[in-house]
Parts: structure tokens; C-alpha cells; sequence
């Protein structure tokens, strides 16, 4: 049967994803759907099934079941070198641990999709610098990734998933390696980089700030959405909305 086609308005869309590893069920139905520019929270405590979906939303992982969408276009359908260019071009990735290629300088780092998209050195460079600049890191562009602190290297790292433009990046935990008050800056400076650049952005965190600094926030309870919490547990985002979501 065809499937049918996710909602104009909604840049990234899920349907009823269910995903196991091995014999560990990681999400049990999860249909969301984040609309361009959008800041989107996933919540939930540890094993809920928030890296899963993550990395099934962003192509890294092919779902068991279900259907994700990005820009109306079925990303569950692709092959596995087609999700990766896709990876590469559309999408941005932003770890837990902030990983580096400890042979290359900051800039270089932060250049890489560029590089790997055949753009000339000369600009892969500008425009890692102007990155680095907005995320404060500017002056350690030339500096080796072993010269920094965990929270520096996690601000190259950001610089990396947003400089080429990608139309969404996906973060999973990215201040949870940070010392507490580094990793509250680190995340403001992510989430305020992504509004500025109307850059949709879906954020798995523990930390309570990122519901506060999302749009929306979908909160996964054994891989499920948490829906029928109470609503202490169900935290929404600043605006009062909560996530579109259904099982
Ligand atoms: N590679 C794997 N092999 C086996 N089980 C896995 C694997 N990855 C995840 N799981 C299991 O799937 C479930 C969901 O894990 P997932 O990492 O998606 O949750 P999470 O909410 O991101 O957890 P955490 O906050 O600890 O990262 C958990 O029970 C986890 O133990």
C-alpha cells in the first residue's frame, strides 16, 4: 500500500516508528512532527528510546517499522548511501561526546562537510571561521582538538553540524559530558545559533532548560510518548505547546 504523504508544513515527520535492538524494544510507536525552524525537546529518562529516535529521524537508523519524512520526501525508503548523502547535506549531528579528528585543527573540523562537499579550502575556511566566531571559539581556530576544554570542543562541534547549512540538526545529550553551568551556555548558544539561522532543530537533553528553551517538547517513556503522564511529568515548552504527537 503507498503511503501517504506527511503534512505540508512539517519539515521532519514520523509515523508510528518502532525500533528494537535486538531483543530490547528501544521506541513503541512514536508519530511527531517538527515544522521548519521549529526547536523541538525530547525528554525521558535514561534507556526511553531518545538516542533511537534520534538517530532513526536523522537516517542513521532504519526503523523496524514506520515511515520518516523529511522536506515530503520518505527518508525510511532510501538506501543506505542515500540517507548518507543526505546526512551530509541536509542534516547536522551533534553527539554527547564532543568528537574531534585530533589531527586536525579546530577550523578544519568545523570545515569537514564543507571539505567533503568539494568546496575549495580557501572558503571551507571562511566560513568555519565566521561559524567559530558565532559560538565563541573564534580565537582557537588554529589550536590542536587535545588544547581544549570538553566545552570548547563541543562549541566546534556545533560549528561543524551548522556549517553547511544543513535544514536540521539533531543533538543527543550535547552537554551531558559538559561540567553543569559550560553545558547551560553551550546549549543556549546551539539553540540561539539554530534561531537565528532558522535551522529546525530536534534536542534530546535531561536538562530542564532545553524544554524551556524549545518551542515544543515530546517527552518518550519506554520508548513511547509520555502522554498519559501526569502533568507534572509532561513538561511543555515556553510557549505552553506541547508536541503533535500521537501512538
Ligand atoms: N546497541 C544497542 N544494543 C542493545 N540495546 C540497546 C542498544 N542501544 C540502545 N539499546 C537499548 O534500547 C533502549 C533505548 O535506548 P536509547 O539509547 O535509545 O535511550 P535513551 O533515552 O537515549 O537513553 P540514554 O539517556 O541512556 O542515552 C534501552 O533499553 C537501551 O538499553
Amino acid at each position: 500500500m503507498a503511503a501517504t504523504t506527511p503534512p505540508d508544513n512539517d519539515i521532519l515527520f514520523s509515523r508510528s516508528l518502532h525500533h528494537a535492538h535486538g531483543a530490547t524494544r528501544a521506541l513503541g510507536g512514536v508519530s511527531i512532527g517538527v515544522g521548519e525552524g521549529e526547536i523541538l525537546a525530547v525528554t525521558g529518562p535514561r534507556g526511553s528510546g531518545k538516542t533511537t529516535l534520534l538517530r532513526c529521524l536523522s537516517g542513521q537508523l532504519r526503523p523496524d517499522e514506520g515511515e520518516v519524512w523529511f522536506n515530503s520526501g520518505p527518508v525510511h525508503t532510501l538506501s543506505t548511501a542515500q540517507r548518507e548523502r543526505l546526512r551530509l547535506t541536509r542534516f547536522g549531528w551533534i553527539g554527547t561526546e564532543p568528537a574531534l579528528l585530533p589531527e586536525l585543527k579546530a577550523w578544519e573540523n568545523a570545515a569537514l562537510p564543507l571539505l567533503l562537499a568539494g568546496e575549495s579550502r580557501r572558503r571551507a575556511r571562511r566560513v568555519a571561521a565566521e561559524w567559530l566566531d558565532r559560538l565563541d571559539v573564534g580565537a582557537l581556530a588554529k589550536a590542536a582538538p587535545r588544547s581544549l576544554t570538553r566545552a570548547q570542543a563541543q562549541r566546534v562541534v556545533i560549528a561543524r553540524a551548522l556549517v553547511h547549512g544543513p535544514a536540521v540538526v539533531f543533538a543527543d545529550e550535547p552537554t551531558a559530558a559538559l561540567p553543569a553551568t559550560e553545558g547551560a551556555q553551550v546549549l543556549r548558544t546551539l539553540v540561539a545559533a539554530c534561531r537565528s539561522h532558522g535551522v529546525t532543530a530536534v534536542l534530546a537533553s535531561h536538562l530542564a532548560e532545553c524544554v524551556e528553551l524549545a518551542d515544543r517538547s515530546l517527552a518518550l517513556v519506554d520508548g513511547r510518548p509520555a502522554a498519559a503522564l501526569p502533568a507534572a511529568a509532561y513538561v511543555t515548552g515556553a510557549s505552553g505547546a506541547s508536541c503533535s504527537l500521537s501512538v
